[in-house]
């Protein structure tokens, strides 16, 4: 079985590698979306696999290095995308959380699902 828990964070970023005259190669910021999903066994006695507070506070300290910063400058992220963001989410909480799967979404329509693979 799998849960799951929502957060969210506001930050900037640009993009670097797009070509000249892309909008993403301008300063923008996004109210970002990010879930985390994990997968285990329904502990009986408890009926779930996880406390959502415990998932909640071991996400916590990384989206403290998130919200409102500018992105590029976080390092690892210095070509922020969605792909990549989910990417360093995962090698941040992978050794902390039996993942399944890191959901960015940058805006309404658009964004990532990474379930680890390399
Ligand atoms: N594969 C990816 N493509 C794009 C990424 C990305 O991270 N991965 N990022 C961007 C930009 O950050 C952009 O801000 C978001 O893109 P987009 O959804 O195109 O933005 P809009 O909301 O402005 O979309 P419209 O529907 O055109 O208004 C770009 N691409
Ligand atoms: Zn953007």
């Amino acid at each position: 079985m799998e849960i799951f828990r929502e957060f969210t964070f506001e930050a900037a970023h640009r993009l670097p590698q797009v070509p000249e005259g892309h909008k993403c190669a301008r300063l923008h910021g996004h109210s970002y979306r990010l879930e985390v999903r994990i997968s285990g066994a329904v502990d009986p006695s408890m009926g779930w696999i996880m406390d959502f507070g415990d998932l909640k506070a071991a996400v916590n300290p990384v989206i403290v290095q998130l919200d409102h910063y500018y992105l590029n400058e976080v390092p690892g992220l210095e070509n922020p995308t969605s792909e990549n963001l989910a990417r360093w989410v995962w090698d941040r909480l992978a050794d902390a959380l039996p993942l399944s799967a890191i959901v960015v979404r940058e805006t309404c329509t658009s964004g990532c699902v990474y379930r680890g693979e390399r």
